[in-house]
C-alpha cells in the first residue's frame, strides 16, 4: 500500500511517497516514506506583509537577538510591546485559510508570541533566582483570536506544540542545496539565544529535527511489514527486510540523539525551557489561561511543548505492541498522543489497530514455528528484540538527559509537558525492559539460540532494570514523591 504514490491506507489518511511540497491545499504535516514525520516541505520562513508587526515583534523578542543585542525578553518588555503595537489580525489570517502551510507558519509564530507573552514574568523571576512565580493568566485578544483560528485551521491545540511549532516547523536551511545536513540548519524563531546556531537552545531544537530526518525509513519499514502480513501467505523474508529497515533507522535516530550532549549543554537547558512550559499541571498557571475573545471565556489548560509529542517512539510502541502499565502515568502518555498533527495521530492509531488485528507480534515471534522455517524465524525474533532494544536505548538515554539536564539542575517537579519529572519517563522505560525480558524468557533465555548479541543486550537490560529502580527510589525519597516506577 505505501509503495504506490500517495496510497490510501484509511479514509482521509495517506502515506505519501511524493510529499507534493507545492500543494498548499494539503496540511504541512502528513506522513511519508521519504520525509517521515517532518513537514512535507521545508517550513515557511517569511510571513505576508499584513503580519509585519508579528515579524517585527518576533525579531526583537529573543533574550539575545540575531545581531547579538539584547531583545525584548531581556528586559521584560515584550508584554508592553504586544499591547502597544499589535492589533487583532484574525481577518488577515482568514485571507490565507486555503494555504495550509502558510497558516501553519502563522500558527508557529503566534504560538511563540503567546508563550513568550504568558511566561515572560516567570522568566524575569527565574533569572533572578526567585523560582518561576506566576505567569500572566489572560491571553489578550490580539494573540488569542489569531492563534485559535490558525490552530483550528491546522488541527492543532491553540498553544505551542512540538511538531507544528517549536521543533519540526522551526528550522530553515542556510543553503537549500545542502538539504537537512545538521550544519546547514538554523532556527526560524527562538526565545533565548537560539538564533545563534552554536547556542544550547538551537542545539536542543535542531537535534530533534536531525533525528526525525531518519523517520522516513521507519515508516517505510512499518508499512512493508503490515502490507506483507496482510497477504494470504506472508513472505517472512520480505517481512524481515521491513524489520531490518526499521532497525537501521532506529540506530541512526539513536546515534544522532547521542550528539545532544555536545550541541546543547545540560546547564543551559533550564534557562530557555521557561518559555516552553504548558498550562496543565504547572504551578505558574494555578487558574489556567483565559483566551480573550475566544469561546465562552472559561480558563483553558494545554500541555506544554515536549518531545513526548514526537511520533517515532509512539510508532514503535504501537507497532511492537509494547504494553504499558495501568497507572495514572500511562494516562498522561495517552493524553500526549493528542498533541500532534492530525495525520500523525491517525497514522499512529492505524498502525496500532493493524498491528493487533494482523497479529504482527505473534508472526514476528512465531512461538509455534516448525523446524523447517527455523532460520528466517530466528531472524525475525532477533530483529524484533533488537528493535525493542532500540526503543529501550532511546528511553534510557532520555532518562539520562532528564537526570543531567533537569533533575540535577532544578527541583521544579513537572516537565514542560506537565508530567512528573522523577517517575514518568521510568514508567515507560521499565515497561519496555519488562517486555524485553518477557520476550527473551519466552524463548528460554540463553538457550533460545538468539545469539550472542541478543544475550549481551539482555545482560545490559538486567543491570539497567535494577539500576533504574534504585535510582528512581532515591529521587522519590529525596523529593518526597510517590514511587510508581
Ligand atoms: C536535553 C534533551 C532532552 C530533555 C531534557 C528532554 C526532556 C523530556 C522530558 C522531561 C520528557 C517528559 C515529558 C514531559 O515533557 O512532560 C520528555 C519526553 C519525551 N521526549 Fe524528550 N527531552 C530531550 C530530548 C529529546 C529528543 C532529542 C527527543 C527526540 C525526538 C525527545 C523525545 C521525547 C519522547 C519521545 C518523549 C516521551 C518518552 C516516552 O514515551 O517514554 N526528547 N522529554
Amino acid at each position: 500500500m505505501a509503495t504506490q504514490e500517495a496510497s490510501q491506507v484509511k479514509r482521509d489518511l495517506e502515506v505519501l511517497t511524493d510529499t507534493r511540497p507545492d500543494d498548499v491545499s494539503l496540511p504541512a504535516f502528513m506522513v511519508s516514506t521519504t520525509r517521515g514525520f517532518l513537514p512535507r516541505m521545508e517550513p515557511i520562513v517569511d510571513l505576508p506583509s499584513e503580519f509585519d508587526v508579528v515579524e517585527s515583534l518576533l525579531t526583537r523578542m529573543p533574550v539575545k537577538t540575531l545581531s547579538g543585542a539584547p531583545g525584548l525578553l531581556a528586559s521584560g518588555a515584550l508584554g508592553d510591546a504586544v499591547h502597544d503595537e499589535l492589533s487583532d489580525l484574525t481577518d488577515q489570517v482568514e485571507k490565507y485559510k486555503d494555504n495550509l502551510p502558510l497558516v501553519n507558519a502563522l500558527y508557529r509564530d503566534y504560538s511563540f508570541l503567546a508563550s513568550a507573552y504568558l511566561l515572560e514574568p516567570c522568566h524575569m523571576k527565574f533569572v533572578k533566582g526567585e523560582g518561576y512565580g506566576l505567569a500572566r493568566e489572560v491571553l489578550p485578544v490580539q494573540l488569542a483570536r489569531p492563534i485559535a483560528r490558525c490552530a483550528e485551521l491546522c488541527g492543532f491545540k491553540p498553544f505551542m506544540e512540538y511538531a507544528g511549532s517549536y521543533a519540526l516547523f522551526n528550522y530553515r536551511l542556510v543553503d537549500p542545496a545542502l538539504g537537512l545536513e545538521y550544519s546547514n540548519l538554523r532556527l526560524i524563531r527562538a526565545f533565548e539565544h537560539g538564533l545563534d546556531p552554536s547556542s544550547s537552545e538551537a542545539g536542543f531544537v535542531l537535534t530533534h529535527v536531525a533525528m526525525v530526518k531518519h523517520s522516513g525509513p521507519l515508516i517505510s519499514g512499518v508499512t512493508t511489514c503490515l502490507r506483507t502480513i496482510s497477504e494470504p501467505s506472508p513472505d517472512r523474508r520480505v517481512f524481515n527486510s521491513g524489520l531490518q529497515e526499521i532497525l537501521t533507522a532506529l540506530r541512526q535516530v539513536n546515534t544522532v540523539m547521542e550528539t545532544m550532549w555536545s550541541v546543547s549543554k545540560p546547564r543551559s537547558y533550564t534557562s530557555f525551557r521557561t518559555f516552553i512550559f504548558g498550562i496543565t499541571s504547572q504551578s505558574m498557571f494555578p487558574n489556567g489561561v483565559i483566551y480573550e475573545g475566544v469561546g465562552d471565556g472559561s480558563p483553558q489548560h494545554f500541555r506544554g511543548e515536549s518531545g513526548a509529542n514526537d511520533s517515532m517512539i509512539p510508532l514503535m510502541d504501537n507497532f511492537c505492541q509494547i504494553g504499558m502499565p495501568d497507572t495514572p502515568l500511562t494516562e498522561i502518555l495517552k493524553d500526549f498522543r493528542s498533541y500532534r498533527p492530525g495525520d500523525h495521530r491517525q497514522f499512529l492509531e492505524w498502525v496500532k489497530e493493524e498491528s493487533i488485528d494482523r497479529g504482527v507480534r505473534e508472526f514476528a515471534l512465531a512461538s509455534n514455528a516448525t523446524d523447517e522455517d527455523r532460520e528466517p524465524v530466528l531472524e525475525s525474533r532477533r530483529l524484533w528484540l533488537k528493535i525493542v532494544n532500540q526503543v529501550r536505548d532511546f528511553r534510557w538515554r532520555h532518562w539520562c538527559f532528564a537526570r543531567e539536564y533537569i533533575l540535577k539542575q532544578t527541583s521544579h517537579p513537572t516537565a514542560t509537558g506537565g508530567s512528573p519529572i522523577v517517575t514518568w519517563l521510568p514508567n515507560q522505560l521499565q515497561a519496555v525492559m519488562e517486555d524485553m525480558v518477557e520476550i527473551y524468557d519466552s524463548f528460554g533465555g540463553k538457550t533460545g539460540n538468539l545469539g550472542a548479541e541478543c544475550d549481551d543486550i539482555m545482560d545490559l537490560v538486567e543491570r539497567q532494570r535494577d539500576g533504574l529502580r534504585k535510582e528512581v527510589r532515591k529521587y522519590c525519597a529525596e523529593r518526597g514523591v510517590p514511587d510508581h516506577a
